[in-house]
């Protein structure tokens, strides 16, 4: 333990003094400290040195736990998700004021709550960051609690994580004893969570509630550090495209797309998704005003599993699409775009590859076996390995080669360039 901590306490200084260096705030629990532990352009040494500090944390922590105290906190993982559930349904972020402190019996009055219940759930989620109590009786917010009052794509987050996420995850036992070997995707534990025996995203279409919040759940997660926009623009030279086109393929509300076009004033973009999804999309660049998008931005109702129509694109980007599919229906999405492939087309491919067990920082390793832990319980699909990659390439086919692949410092995903060998 004393080598952990003398681990940690080096890393420590090399954060520190990156901050002491460029005046950005040490984190803190202060109210105001900023919502990234570290700014994106901060040097890899000093990012590696946060992921070190949390992971030898975590290690220690367990040591220090030992096996007899495993149960004992484990039990604060669902109840943490419980409160936050609680802490949204009664409106609890939005009614502690931004910038003072109200009384709890306040805050009950104003959010119709049981006092007593208010108090408990608060003080439960205060130890895991969430709000704080800067003088008896009396709650504020915290920094954490604050962004998720304040920013509608995290709070679309939290929802999603505590109706939808969590309810699959406690389903996948039942799920796996039903259907031991299901491959499709309506023979989930999402399905047994919600009852119902169509797809995830079928099922999100016919909930405009579920669809809204799904759509600013996706746009948070391409806010946060691991999924952040800014690793697509660092995983592949974009400028060498020069005005070329790129189809988005399952591009959503274009989010990769627009962040692109913003940073390369060259390439053309065609964002694919379902027809409900792609309608809104000319009118969502429109209402954003911003001249650099104008006229580069088009969005087309396709369904993936149909012929791709453009035909000889320079780049088919496929960004967190595989991932949700198992392993024949990922080939027949890659299928339609390969016959689609001009000479010097190439295929994106923007997912996670797995490291070995083991071989990855832990606290980054648990947030990639999250990843798969979702695919699985949502879709029967899961995230890769670089030999299940090899594995669906080789079966779509044998002339696809992995030219490149780059996985940006501080990305739970990698960017695959994909190129179809000439004879
Ligand atoms: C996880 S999101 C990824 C969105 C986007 N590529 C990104 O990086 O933000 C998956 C997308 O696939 C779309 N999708 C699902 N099934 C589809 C299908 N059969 N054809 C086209 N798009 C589909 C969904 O609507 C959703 O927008």
């Amino acid at each position: 333990m004393e080598t952990l901590s003398k681990k940690i306490e080096a890393e420590c200084r090399v954060f520190d003094g990156y901050c002491r260096k460029t005046g950005y705030p040490t984190p803190s629990s202060e109210r105001t400290t900023p919502t990234f532990a570290l700014p994106h352009e901060a040097p890899t040494e000093v990012h590696v040195a946060r992921e070190r500090i949390m992971s030898y944390a975590l290690n220690l922590f367990q040591l220090a736990a030992g096996p007899s105290e495993y149960l004992a906190n484990l039990q604060t993982g669902y109840h943490y998700v419980a409160c936050l559930q609680w802490l949204l349904r009664f409106k609890i972020f939005a009614l502690v004021p931004q910038q003072d402190q109200i009384s709890y019996s306040d805050l009950a009055e104003l959010a119709q709550v049981d006092e007593g219940r208010l108090k408990s759930v608060a003080r439960m989620a205060m130890t895991s960051g969430l709000f704080v109590e800067p003088s008896p009786l009396y709650i504020a917010h915290s920094a954490t609690s604050a962004l998720i009052s304040t920013n509608p794509n995290f709070r679309d987050w939290a929802m999603v994580l505590c109706t939808m996420s969590a309810p699959t995850a406690a389903a996948m036992t039942e799920a796996h004893a039903k259907w031991p070997h299901a491959k499709g995707q309506t023979e989930t534990a999402y399905n047994i969570a919600f009852d119902h025996d169509i797809d995830f995203f079928k099922h999100l279409s016919q909930s405009p509630v579920l669809h809204k919040q799904f759509a600013g759940y996706m746009r948070s997660v391409t806010a946060s550090r691991g999924t952040h926009m800014d690793h697509l623009l660092d995983g592949f030279d974009w400028a060498k495209l020069g005005n070329g086109l790129v189809v988005d393929v399952g591009g959503s509300t274009g989010q990769a797309s627009i962040a692109l076009a913003r940073e390369f004033p060259e390439p053309n973009f065609i964002v694919q998704d379902r027809a409900e999804v792609a309608m809104g999309g000319d009118a969502y660049i429109e209402s954003l005003q911003d001249s650099r998008l104008a006229g580069r931005i088009t969005y087309q109702a396709h369904d993936f599993f149909l012929p791709q129509h453009v035909i000889g694109a320079d780049v088919y980007l496929l960004r967190m699409i595989l991932h949700d599919w198992a392993f024949e229906d990922s080939v027949k999405i890659l299928r339609n775009i390969v016959a689609a492939m001009g000479k010097t087309s190439r295929v994106l491919i923007m997912d996670t590859v797995l490291p070995d067990p083991g071989q990855a920082l832990v606290a980054k390793e648990r947030l990639l076996r999250v990843r798969d832990m979702a695919m699985m319980q949502t879709f029967n699909s899961l995230e890769r390995s670089l030999d299940d990659w090899l594995a669906i390439l080789e079966r779509v086919d044998p002339r696809l080669e992995i030219r490149n692949i780059v996985q940006p410092h501080g990305s739970v995903m990698s960017v695959m360039e994909i190129v179809l060998e000439q004879d």
